[in-house]
């Protein structure tokens, strides 16, 4: 999960700030030398800790010294406020052209191919600011990255160039343009092949493709996993391209993404997005405010929204609603509402979204892994059930099916009886909860979701 490793010590601090209500002096200087050593842990350049360090300390040391001491609320706003600004202020807007042609630059093994096919993906589907993408492989270098573009641009179904025989990249890429103009493709990604910007014959070829394209955006992908060096290799790619922003990836992992921070603020690159995983769906847009709050434990409740919106339409939403308000949710509407769910990811990562202060927050990692492998029972079992039984849970009491299910299910008696007195107790809530609703009374929200687990 993005930020993990900084995200937990951070939320440590935070606590302690919270529970003091009243701060000194002497106990903002203290937060700060923890937060500071969180910040040097996580790779985050000096220079930019110390800013940020110092920034914080005069806006907190100044409350204090007006009020004597001062809420700890306060303090926390301050040093939200300053890793927003840290992290860049404001989402950067895509540059959005009638036609755009993207390169992708950097280090070896940085994520460049992968993020390409990510790229279209999100900028064609999920954005659909452009409808006839082409997938350019400039990376001649390593041949298996010809492949490994062209099996991602089979999967998203986006058209592709490749010359396989041809050793002169240049050729490669005024042919690309040639067959982009006569097509119109409206969205040009370009793969070029990873190079440390030491090597002075390819950063020479990056600037010729660059006099080719001319392209609207240059984009440098950088690894999450990248240590202090990414600066100056940022910088000198800078210096020869102008680089328009930067996607950092493998944020899923373990990766400190103390990168961000630098490339951020020393450098003022703006982050477009994060690369959180393997697969072509897994990109997000970069919001500097969401990941601060995310950073402080104080949740991100608008990615979560987001997400939940992307899983169906209203209407469908709507109709599983009155569905449950009416007292027919089945075993196939609990089927549909965990595959959605899993749709969003899993529980951990969503759980981070949430603020980590309240009582969803506070649920353990043990706890979540026991909630996941159950959803993952609760599954399997219901998918050995036949369409009837499904909508007429009743019919599960007969020992008959039981065994039946149990056999094609692998699972245990004990699970089953577990999933149906899960499934009732959820059932119950939702009448309750429907009667509520009727009635007009305020529903006490604390008490759902105690169903399945
Ligand atoms: N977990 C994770 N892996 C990623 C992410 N982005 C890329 N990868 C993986 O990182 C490895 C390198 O990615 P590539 O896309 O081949 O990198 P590249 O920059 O094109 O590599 P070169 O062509 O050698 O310069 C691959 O195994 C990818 O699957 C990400 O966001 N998360």
């Amino acid at each position: 999960m993005a930020f993990n490793f900084m995200q937990k010590r951070l939320e440590k601090v935070i606590h302690k700030v919270q529970s003091k209500g009243l701060l000194s002096k002497e106990n903002i200087s203290e937060i700060l030398k923890e937060v500071k050593l969180i910040l040097l842990e996580s790779d985050v350049n000096l220079k930019v800790v110390d800013d940020f360090i110092s920034s914080i300390e005069k806006k907190a040391i100044g409350k204090v010294v007006d009020t004597d001491r001062t809420s700890s609320q306060e303090i926390l706003k301050i040093i939200y406020d300053e890793l927003v600004n840290i992290l860049g202020k404001e989402a950067k807007t895509w540059n959005y052209q009638s036609r755009s042609v993207v390169m992708m630059v950097g280090l070896q093994g940085s994520g460049k191919t992968t993020t390409v096919a990510k790229l279209a993906n999100n900028l064609v589907k999920k954005q659909k600011k452009y409808k006839n993408p082409l997938l350019v492989a400039l990376d001649i270098y390593r041949p298996a990255a010809i492949d490994q573009l062209e099996t991602l641009a089979k999967k998203i179904d986006f058209p592709f160039y490749a010359e396989r025989n041809e050793k002169d990249v240049i050729k490669i890429a005024k042919n690309a343009l040639k067959l982009a103009d006569k097509n119109n493709h409206d969205l040009i990604i370009l793969d070029t092949a990873g190079r440390l910007q030491t090597d002075q014959k390819l950063m020479d070829e990056l600037k010729e493709i660059k006099k080719i394209f001319i392209p609207t955006d240059i984009i440098f992908v950088a690894d999450g996993f990248s240590g202090q060096e990414i600066l100056n290799v940022a910088q000198e790619f800078n210096n020869k391209l102008k680089l328009s922003s930067v996607i950092v990836t493998k944020m899923d992992s373990n990766a400190k993404g103390g990168a961000i921070f630098s490339l951020a603020y020393a450098l003022k690159l703006s982050i477009s997005y994060l690369g959180v995983g393997e697969k072509i769906a897994n990109l997000e847009i970069f919001y500097p405010n969401r990941i601060a709050s995310r950073l402080l434990g104080l949740g991100d409740i608008e990615t979560l929204t987001e997400k939940a919106q992307e899983l169906g339409d209203e209407k469908s939403q709507e109709k599983m609603f009155r569905k449950m308000m009416s007292g027919k949710f089945d075993l196939d509407d609990l089927l549909v509402s965990m595959q959605q769910m899993s749709k969003m990811g899993n529980l951990g990562a969503i759980s981070k979204l949430l603020p980590s202060f309240g009582k969803l927050g506070k649920i353990s990692e043990e706890k979540i892994n026991s909630m996941e492998t159950k959803l993952d029972i609760y599954k399997v079992l219901i998918n050995s059930m036949t369409k009837k039984e499904r909508k007429n849970p009743r019919l599960l009491k007969h020992q008959k099916r039981k065994e039946r299910i149990l056999k094609g299910s692998g699972r245990s008696a004990q699970e089953y009886n577990d999933l149906l007195r899960q499934f009732e107790k959820m059932q119950k809530q939702i009448m309750q909860l429907s009667k509520v609703l009727k009635s007009g009374r305020m529903p006490d929200l604390s008490k759902l979701g105690n169903g399945l687990f």
